[in-house]
């Protein structure tokens, strides 16, 4: 699903107060793992809650090119796995569309068996460094023949006879660290994984889920995954949590469009993931979590999130960078309706996302009348006020869902409201993001 279509220029108007109730759908992370788990697991898995995004539905085609099946059962995907090892050399070219998780845990999952495999995707992701997964995956014996850069397309010779690898992560990567775990679960003996700053943690939590024995220590050097290799995994039944990232969009509204209340229920607040909302709060924003539970080992709240006219701008700690990565376009759309400046540093992986998220925000938010300052790893959202944001321009999403919806709810608060070139990049994460919005009452429409 390279590529994608037409593009579909969108607008937001303001002056559209949001309430009700916004049910966003399946965590993105989760599902890719429940597909690559179930196929490589042996016996069938059940997964309620998929993400039927396109990055998670390429996700599904690459486990089939594999030889898994995976199919749709009324509300449940079900997946056959072939089993650690088990997988079959794919017959084409494997096309991971938007999807930067997608094709490096599944570029993991194949690299310790001895068959090829040729990678692709959209223009987005052949602009995205994949050397981050192939360095270390050559330390168990793969091999990786790519572009200029290490980009894509990219065919990787998978290791006849792997070795165990130790590994300390360069930069803060879940997806870096997933891809090792994942090589390594074809491998004798112990693979290590070392992250300086704990990154989300959904590969370890699920590999236990399915029989793997994974153990984490918390040493000087930072947390230490130590995986065993060469496990049985068994099949599972999965129930898939609904999406902090994109409860995100549905949140941020909610907190800066005039009139506005929004209940947002059942999102996971793994640590790993919820920094956003512990920084939104830290602005002065009413985001209420309501009963609070545990599920499935992990707490889960329902957040109310009620305009106020009342945030100020904020310096976030560039420790909590990792567990809101993806938050951080929404973050400086809140952060122009805040009073004063939002400063965020320690972030320079922004800059190799779906786009340079940066350079992205920061273009659109000038555009939209907003001063931003920023660096190669930092940028500085100078906030104008609750109504002080002007809009009424378009701005480019760049093959980027998080720009686009962004943008979209920018366009919600902003006086003269807002237009992007493209929504179309929303259906790799949020496919019911137009419908879900206009429910709230927002209003949004396709030019
Ligand atoms: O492991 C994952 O599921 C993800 C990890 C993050 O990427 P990085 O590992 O590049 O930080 C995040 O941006 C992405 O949306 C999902
Ligand atoms: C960065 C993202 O995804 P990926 O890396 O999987 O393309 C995202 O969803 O914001």
């Amino acid at each position: 699903m390279s590529g994608h279509g037409t593009p579909i220029p969108m607008t937001a108007r303001s002056g559209h107060p949001l309430s009700g109730t916004a049910n966003v759908p399946g965590d993105k992370s989760i599902s890719h793992r429940s597909l690559i788990l179930g196929a490589l697991s042996v016996g069938e898995t059940r997964v309620t809650g998929l993400l039927e995004g396109e990055d998670v539905l390429d996700t599904a085609e690459a486990m089939r090119a594999f030889g898994a099946q995976v199919e749709r059962d009324g509300a449940a995907w079900v997946i056959h796995g072939v089993g650690v090892g088990g997988f079959r050399e794919p017959e084409d070219v494997i096309d991971c569309g938007n999807s930067g998780t997608g094709v490096r845990l599944i570029m993991g999952c194949m690299a310790t068996s001895p068959i090829t495999a040729t990678f692709t995707g959209d223009a987005s992701l052949r602009s995205r460094p994949m050397g981050r997964v192939t360095d270390p995956l050559g330390l168990f014996g793969t091999q990786a023949f790519g572009r200029k850069g290490g980009r894509l397309p990219m065919t990787i010779v998978g290791a006849k006879d792997p070795v165990p690898v130790r590994y300390e992560l360069p930069v803060p990567s879940a997806q870096v660290k997933s891809a090792i775990l994942l090589a390594g679960l074809n491998a004798p003996g112990q693979t290590v994984v070392v992250e300086r700053e704990a990154t989300r943690d959904h590969t370890e939590r699920m590999l236990r889920g399915f029989g793997a024995h994974v153990q984490v220590e918390d040493a000087p050097e930072g947390r230490v995954i130590i995986l065993d290799g060469e496990p049985e995994l068994r099949a599972q039944t999965i129930v898939v949590p609904r999406d902090p990232s994109s409860a995100a969009f549905p949140v941020c509204a909610g907190i800066i469009v005039p009139g506005s209340e929004v209940l947002v229920p059942n999102i996971g607040l793994n640590p790993t993931r919820a920094g956003l909302f512990a920084t939104l709060r830290e602005m002065g924003a009413d985001l209420v979590f309501e009963n609070m539970r545990e599920e499935g080992g992990e707490p889960v709240a329902d957040l109310r999130a009620r305009f106020n006219g009342a945030l100020k701008g904020v310096e976030v700690p560039p420790e909590r960078a990792a567990s809101m990565i993806d938050e951080y376009p929404i973050l400086s759309v809140v952060a122009a309706f805040a009073e004063g400046p939002t400063v965020m540093r320690g972030v320079k992986e922004l800059r190799v996302k779906e786009s340079d998220r940066i350079d992205a925000m920061a273009k659109a938010l000038r555009a939209a009348g907003v001063e931003v300052e920023e660096g190669p790893d930092w940028w500085i959202v100078h906030g104008r006020g609750a109504d002080g944001v002007e809009g009424g321009v378009v701005a480019e999403t760049r093959l980027d869902h998080r720009i686009a919806m962004s943008c979209l709810i920018l366009g919600m608060a902003a006086r003269k409201g807002m237009g992007v070139d493209d929504g179309s990049p929303i259906a790799t994460s949020f496919p019911v993001f137009e419908t879900l919005m206009g429910g709230l009452g927002a209003s949004l429409s396709r030019e």
